[in-house]
């Protein structure tokens, strides 16, 4: 069963007709996990996104599925709890995507600490309790410890010295946003769901007593509008939420929830900036704040910010005072590093969907276009009491008098709670007012799409996939990266690969894979692959300039592009390549010099 714009044709068919149960308004990791759910229970469901799947902060953030230490210290420890939990379950149905990778803490005296030596301890063993590191055969061998300051800089030498007293290391997880998003929509639509990007809701419906009974969609690509009618309309567009509360004119638009900030990460060749592991740490400028660095396919990012925005959603930018704020921060924890603007290769930005603890005034949301985002890389409470880093990352489930559903914040690592969360609404709704018999279906158990291997021994399962792409023709190093990416999938990518010719400018490995992708994962656009369906665009800088014109040929070919549409995504790639490298700002800075 394809899943490409083949396929889209007959789905749209599907949701003008079909009277569905349940339809997720946001294709991100919380709209992606909960129409796996709904679809696993056998509800009639549908998923649209008015962009690509995972194109919000879905494909934006700092890429690792993670309890969130640094929240012990606000005392959030319900957050904790349930997303240190999660991370083995991830990692249990999604191994390809999700994989245990234990952080270095260094623990610095200086101003605004997160944690101390004697802190930092109490909160590593509450994090592996909390997770059950010494119950699991599996996971105790990730036990934290404690090292002094000479051990810490054994292990990574390139840190500052200068007030070092010593760190920790804990278990955490890698993860693939955008691939654990598409993953979870694949799995959904194998199992009946309806899933299609780039199909916008535009207003939300009611029938005569007042009940949302479907949403006004707008197709992106043909610009027709419809209406599809659901049973239940649940929305669960991010930091967008309240944006679509407001297409449901029975919602008093003054009351907003979300307040959006936004987190930036840098990308700098491993050449320049080589870390041994994972690494977290305090940013030492008395914010509150910690920052990343992770290795990552011969790459260095680190990350984040956390600013208030009110700025285009679906484009948040790097902004200089982003970049000022990071290399400040990187260059006095790594003093031999000089990391310079020039040295960026890539970068992202995505906005967090926090759940302002208090509501903001009502004027803001309005003001909320107008505004330019807040140009600083520190926290900016603005008209807020918290700073954006106090601020909560808990979720919230509502459910408005029309009966429209609100699934918003939290983190993408308790995506599947979140949906277990909104199941259970759902469930309620569906068998007291609509006399079914639905039940609650065990996600945990679910493997996503790509998964279905040993997750216990999932580096020996993914090497062996890799061996088979190798064994079909395909390079060792393409071959890993495939089995990285597609894990299960990677027989299905190179069940035809003896008798495929590589695409000019392309590997055999990308020619399989780009059109593995085109046909089974909805990927439309050059975007769509290069920066959410693969790594290219963030890690694989040397590379991607020959990358492009391969993928925008074969694409011109499969979508028969015309001449115009072929110039457009060319010009669009070369947009998105350099701005992930930042030239608007290089370029700014050399007219400056
Ligand atoms: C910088 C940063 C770092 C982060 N790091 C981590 C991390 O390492 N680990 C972690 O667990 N969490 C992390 N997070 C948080 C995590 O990324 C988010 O909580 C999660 O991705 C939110 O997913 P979502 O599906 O709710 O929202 P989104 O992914 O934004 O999805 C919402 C979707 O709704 C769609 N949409 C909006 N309006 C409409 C409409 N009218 N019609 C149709 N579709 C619509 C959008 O196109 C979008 O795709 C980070 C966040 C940021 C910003
Ligand atoms: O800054 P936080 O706490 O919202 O977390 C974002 C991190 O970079 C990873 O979750």
């Amino acid at each position: 069963m394809t899943f490409s714009i083949k396929s889209r044709a007959e789905e749209i068919k599907k949701l003008k007709t079909r009277r569905l149960d349940l339809l997720v308004i946001g294709g991100g990791i919380t709209g992606a996990g909960l129409a796996l759910q709904a679809s696993a229970a056998g509800m009639r469901t549908a998923l649209i996104d008015m962009q690509d799947f995972g194109a919000g902060t879905s494909s934006r953030s700092t890429r690792l599925v993670h309890g969130g230490i640094r929240y012990l210290k606000s005392f959030d420890v319900e957050v904790v709890s349930e997303t240190v939990q999660e991370r083995a379950i991830i990692q249990h149905v999604a191994p390809h995507v999700t994989r245990p990778d234990p952080m270095l803490l260094p623990i610095y005296d200086e101003p605004g600490t997160t944690f101390s030596m004697f802190s930092v301890k109490i909160a590593m063993d509450l994090y592996d309790r909390l997770a059950g590191i010494n119950k699991s055969e599996y996971l105790k061998k990730y036990a934290n410890y404690t090292l002094d300051k000479e051990q810490v800089l054994k292990l990574e030498p390139q840190l500052n010295p200068e007030n070092l007293a010593g760190g920790g290391v804990y278990l955490d997880y890698l993860n693939n946003d955008s691939r654990l998003v598409i993953e979870n929509i694949k799995k959904a639509h194998d199992l009946g769901g309806l899933m299609v990007s780039r199909m916008k809701a535009v207003k939300v419906l009611h029938n005569q007593f007042g009940n949302a009974c479907g949403v006004t969609v707008k197709d992106m690509i043909s610009g027709e509008e419809f209406d599809v009618k659901a049973k239940i309309v649940l929305n669960a567009s991010g930091p967008w939420s309240d944006f679509v509360k407001d297409l449901d004119d029975k919602h008093d638009q003054r009351k907003t929830q979300m307040r959006p900030t936004k987190g930036v990460h840098l990308v700098v060749d491993q050449s320049r900036l080589n870390v041994p592991k994972p690494t977290y740490f305090g940013s030492g400028t008395n914010d509150g704040r910690m920052i990343f660095t992770i290795p990552r396919d011969g790459k260095t990012y680190f990350g984040t910010t956390d600013t208030d925005f009110k700025g285009d959603l679906t484009h948040p930018k790097v902004d200089q005072g982003d970049v000022d704020y990071l290399l400040k921060i990187i260059n006095k924890k790594y003093p031999n590093a000089h990391i310079t603007l020039d040295d960026v290769e890539s970068s992202w930005a995505g906005v967090r969907p926090l759940v302002a603890e208090e509501p903001a005034p009502v004027d803001d949301k309005k003001k909320e276009e107008e505004k330019p985002d807040v140009v600083s890389g520190a926290s900016d409470s603005g008209s807020h009491k918290l700073t954006a880093s106090q601020v909560s990352r808990g979720s919230s489930l509502k459910r408005a008098d029309d009966g429209l559903i609100t699934l918003a914040g939290g983190k993408l690592t308790d995506y599947r709670k979140m949906a277990d969360g909104a199941m259970k609404m759902i469930i309620e709704i569906m068998n007291t007012q609509y006399a079914r018999d639905f039940k609650p279906v065990d996600s945990a158990s679910i493997k996503v799409s790509g998964g279905d291997f040993d997750s216990n021994h999932a580096e020996e399962e993914l090497e062996n996939y890799a061996k088979e792409a190798i064994a079909a023709g395909v390079d060792p190093v393409g071959a890993e990266k495939m089995a990285n990416i597609f894990g299960s999938n990677t027989e299905e990518v190179i069940a035809n690969a003896k008798d495929t010719k590589p695409i000019a400018g392309l590997s055999l490995a990308e020619t399989l894979s780009l059109r593995y992708s085109m046909e089974n994962e909805m990927t439309l656009t050059p975007e769509d692959y290069l920066f959410r369906r693969t790594n290219n665009l963030l890690f694989n800088h040397d590379e991607i300039k020959n990358v492009k014109a391969g993928v925008i040929s074969e694409m011109a070919k499969y979508y028969d592009w015309t001449d115009d549409q072929i110039k457009d995504y060319t010009e669009k790639t070369n947009e998105l390549i350099n701005e992930a490298e930042l030239d608007y700002l290089k370029d700014a800075a050399a007219v400056e010099a």
